[in-house]
């Protein structure tokens, strides 16, 4: 395609590297009434009265290829998104060190995305279930609201901040449980309205903590700022019209009235009902993401309480350590098949957007962390973490039928679609198929014992099917180039601890194998495979090839 040169009137707030792909559409926040140099650009397209939609259609065109004439610095938007999640804001004493950590970075022009303080979302959610239970008429016997009540009380009154920045948000839960105790009925609709309370007040103290030492900070609901989202209450989905409705507002704001933006994480708001929704536990990591994209920032940062993502989860193998480098891949893999460090959604807007995500320690800042990027070097990469999902379901399916019958696979699938049940992982032969079902989308409804009988009611039309529950799976997050070496390995290691391995399979990302195994074997072979492929030596790189024999193995085990 020829390049084109043309001059549009407007301004990237955002000064990024970030390289446009061939024929991509971005849409990107931008300010009327400056002269921008726009080259490669076959169209530019203005699609509200601050944002233009870019089509780029040459392999080279860069961001910087839009760049504007004059950018002054005070013109410049934000840079960075920082979320930090409930523990690292979980008292008085974390809020101030939070609030340390963003003014140590005075180069960066941050948006700050807050879950709930501490626990405070588990204890909302048993808040619920003990208002609907039978016996409790009033939602003053519920220890839950008390504690509540407590910790932010108390945080407020540390911080220094005025207690009517939460006040009507405390009285307004307790009104709610107590409608909830009255009419003994929780909907899932319900649920996210009670949830949403954590995070709103977190957001409100920390903002007003900000103001108070003067740093000008501004509080944003999620749901008011236009983050709207699918119906799915409990579970929503982020909706494309998200993008630019969030971006719009953000960015004005800014441009009219400078200060930090501090935003509740995990919420949104229903497209059809425009009542709250979440976006599924963990999902503010998610809400930092698609800032992140909406506003096109150099970087996506979310601090946790561990030094970054690690090679398996520390609570079944304490030694693991942090792993440096991942791809968007990688981590989506690994946040989807269980690593509860990242949301499993949370990638895919960082991915879109290309932009870099960095997993951070809140309470070890020097620590390097991880940071995740479209690619990474993977020729010394073998393996980079083990993931471990538990009270997995398994279906074997066999047909004869199946031997070359056209749309067996397809009788299959329609009969888990029809249900709105979601798999993990199949794998299939000439005359069978098996799958697993997604434990946190099947336990979490009130029908799926039934659900199930259909589906086996369904499949036995058609074949011989098994059952299996309490399965787990163990998925081997790497480089898949490698996978004989790593599954020589694995099952070296699962062989010497008599475990038998029931499915495998090896999915079409390239970077993660998993194997099924049952739930009580599974945490000692996530512990022994660590130890062989993390803990001697350096097995998880392809430098140091010598892989232990097997009497090693025994050893370890
Ligand atoms: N592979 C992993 N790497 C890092 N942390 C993990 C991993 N698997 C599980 N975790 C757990 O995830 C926790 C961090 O995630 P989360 O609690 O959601 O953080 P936050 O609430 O700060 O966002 C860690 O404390 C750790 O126990
Ligand atoms: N507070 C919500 C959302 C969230 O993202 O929390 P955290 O960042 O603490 O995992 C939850 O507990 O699910």
């Amino acid at each position: 395609m020829a390049t084109q040169v043309g001059y549009v009137k407007s301004v990237f707030p955002v000064a990024t590297t970030r390289k446009i792909s061939h024929c991509q559409s971005s849409l990107l926040p931008c300010r009327i009434g400056y002269t921008a140099r726009v080259s490669h650009v076959p169209l530019v397209k203005k699609v509200s009265s601050d944002a233009v939609r870019i089509s780029c259609c040459s392999n080279n065109a860069r961001e910087s290829d839009f760049g504007a004439e004059k950018l002054e610095e005070t013109e410049k938007s934000y840079s960075v998104v920082m979320k930090f999640g409930g523990s690292s804001v979980a008292n008085a004493v974390r809020m101030k060190e939070i609030a340390n950590l963003i003014l140590s970075f005075p180069e960066e022009r941050p948006i700050i995305v807050l879950s709930a303080m501490g626990k405070t979302t588990n204890k909302l959610l048993l808040a619920g279930e003990k208002a609907v239970s039978c016996g409790v008429t009033n939602a003053d016997s519920i220890d839950e609201l008390s504690d509540i009540k407590d910790l932010h009380l108390r945080t407020v009154e540390e911080l220094g901040v005025d207690r009517d920045v939460i006040s009507k948000h405390l009285e307004e839960l307790e009104q709610l449980l107590k409608g909830i105790a009255m009419m003994k009925e929780l909907t899932p609709r319900t649920q996210d309205y009670l949830v949403s309370f954590g995070e709103c007040m977190s957001t409100r103290i920390f903002a007003a903590y900000l103001n108070k030492i003067g740093v000008k900070a501004r509080q944003y609901d999620a749901f008011e700022i236009g983050f709207i989202t699918t119906d799915d209450f409990t579970n929503a989905d982020i909706l494309e019209a998200t993008y630019p409705a969030v971006a719009k507002r953000l960015h004005s704001d800014w441009v009219s009235d400078p200060a930090i933006p501090i935003v509740t994480g995990f919420l949104g708001k229903a497209r059809k009902s425009c009542v709250r929704t979440t976006l599924g536990r963990g999902g503010s990591d998610l809400t930092a993401t698609t800032i992140g994209k909406a506003l096109g920032l150099q970087e996506i940062q979310v601090w946790k309480d561990v030094d970054g993502v690690l090679t398996c989860d520390p609570n079944i193998c304490p030694q693991a350590q942090p792993v440096p480098y991942l791809t968007f891949d990688e981590a989506a893999e690994l946040a989807y098949f269980g690593a509860q460090v990242l949301h499993p959604q949370s990638m895919r807007p960082a991915r879109e957007g290309d932009i870099p995500v960095r997993v951070k320690n809140s309470y070890n800042p020097k620590a390097s962390g991880t940071l995740i990027t479209k690619t990474r070097d993977m020729s010394k990469a073998l393996l980079t973490s083990i993931v471990l999902k538990r009270n997995v379901t398994t279906l074997d399916i066999v047909s004869t039928r199946m031997l070359g019958t056209v749309g067996f696979l397809a009788k299959v699938f329609s009969i888990f679609e029809d249900l709105g049940i979601s798999i993990d992982m199949v794998a299939t032969s000439e005359v069978s198929i098996s799958l697993t079902l997604d434990p946190s989308k099947l336990w979490s409804r009130e029908l799926i014992q039934q659900e199930l009988d259909y589906v086996v009611e369904e499949l036995e039309k058609i074949s011989v099917v098994n059952l299996l529950k309490n399965r787990s799976i163990i998925s081997l997050i790497g480089n898949v180039q490698m996978s004989s070496k790593i599954l020589e390995k694995a099952f070296q290691v699962l062989g010497s601890l008599g475990v038998n391995v029931q499915m495998i399979s090896q999915g079409a990302s390239k970077v993660n194998i998993s194997l099924v195994v049952n739930n009580d074997e599974a945490e000692q072979s996530v512990r022994t495979l660590h130890k062989i492929f993390f803990e001697s030596g350096k097995l998880s790189e392809l430098e140091n090839e010598s892989i232990p024999e097997n009497g090693s193995v025994r050893a370890l085990s």
